[in-house]
């Protein structure tokens, strides 16, 4: 049995039981971030990590170090920020072939620098190691504050208004063009699809606002609407009804660069683009009612006969969602 043949969700119930989780840590693995309680009243700590590999995660034909550094930053905050949480401070590891260009490990850290300092946050140290021929990797870990109790995946419940804030299939728009190969003479409004592939931006101040809101329940979608919306719908024991309508405006944007039928799939399982999804009680559903950023795309239903998943206007998409083993 290989990872490959169980995929990254199964690999980590595997191991789950494995891990024993610290004494009075207030979550454990599992959500976007764990969280410790800080001391000081009822606030937490939140934490999360996440890596980067050259080869999986980026090229260099396509990012430069300044991306790659700007980019791990943007993922791990999108995890701060999808606890409700604001960001405290990072550690960064750098793990490299020996034979690495210097300037490659310095505007690596630029790239870093200016994206904590963009989010109002900093380094607090991290780790250098040495690695095989060819080998690069940048991971970083995250640390958070909460004003008040974390936003988990497990809290939609029937009712909910599922929302989102920022964008949706972009930077698997970028993807695509880069995979393709034709990216170099992109026209200005692609070069903004590239873009959000190098480096997203996501919305990192909605993650508290929607906390302050009430909302019930988030997540930052790394991985592809469906799969993600599915990790929440598992967790919460419910079934997320997306709406059509609603995503049509996003994918009309994306079918000139990549084509109608690639447009939907980056909309609905495309990655990366570590925007917002959360879940608020129904009577925010108005666009008023949202936190500012929030637009809805759908509505919590209970999870019915076929347990707990992910339908567009009542259907199970056909779309997967990525996995780094392929599951
Ligand atoms: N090797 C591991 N050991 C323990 N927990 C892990 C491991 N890898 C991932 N996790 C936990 O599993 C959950 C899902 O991980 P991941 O899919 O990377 O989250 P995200 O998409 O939010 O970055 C997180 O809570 C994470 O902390
Ligand atoms: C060379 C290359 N191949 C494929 C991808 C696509 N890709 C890599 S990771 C990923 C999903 C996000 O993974 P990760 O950052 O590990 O997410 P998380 O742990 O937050 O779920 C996608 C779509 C890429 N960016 N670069
Ligand atoms: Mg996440």
């Amino acid at each position: 049995m290989t990872l490959a043949q169980i995929g990254e969700d199964e690999l980590l119930a595997r191991i789950f039981p494995l891990l024993p989780v610290p004494a009075a840590t207030s979550l454990g693995p599992g959500d976007d971030a764990a969280v410790i309680a800080s001391g000081i009243g009822e606030t937490g700590i939140v934490l999360t990590t996440d890596t980067m590999v050259r080869g999986k995660d980026w090229l260099d034909e396509w990012s430069s170090a300044a991306d790659v550094g700007a980019k791990c930053v943007a993922q791990n905050l999108a995890d701060v920020a999808a606890m409700g949480a604001r960001p405290a401070g990072l550690l960064v590891t750098l793990i490299a072939d020996a034979a690495t260009p210097l300037q490659w490990a310095v505007e690596l850290s630029r790239g870093i620098g200016q994206a904590a300092a963009a989010a109002d946050t900093g380094v607090l140290g991290g780790d250098l190691s040495s690695a095989g021929a060819g080998v690069l990797s940048v991971s970083i870990t995250a640390v958070g504050r909460l004003d008040g109790p974390p936003v988990t995946r497990s809290g939609a419940r029937p009712g909910d208004v599922v929302a989102v804030a920022g964008t949706l299939g972009r930077a698997a728009a970028g993807l695509e063009l880069f995979l393709a190969g034709d990216w170099q003479d992109a026209r200005a409004d692609a070069v903004e699809l590239l873009s959000a592939q190098r480096c997203p931006s996501p919305p990192l101040a909605a993650g508290p606002r929607a906390a302050q809101a009430g909302a019930r329940a988030m997540i930052d979608l790394s991985d592809g609407l469906v799969r993600d919306a599915g990790r929440v719908a598992a967790a919460s024991g419910v079934r997320i009804e997306l709406l059509a309508e609603a995503l049509a405006q996003d994918i009309a944007a994306l079918a000139p660069f990549v084509g109608g039928e690639a447009a939907r799939a980056c909309v609905l399982a495309g990655g990366e683009e570590h925007s917002l999804l959360a879940c608020f009680p129904a009577e925010q559903e108005l666009p008023q009612g949202l936190p500012q950023g929030f637009r809805p795309i759908g509505r919590v239903l209970a999870a019915g006969p076929e347990g707990p998943g992910v339908t567009v206007d009542g259907v199970a998409p056909q779309v997967s969602g990525w996995d780094h083993f392929g599951g």
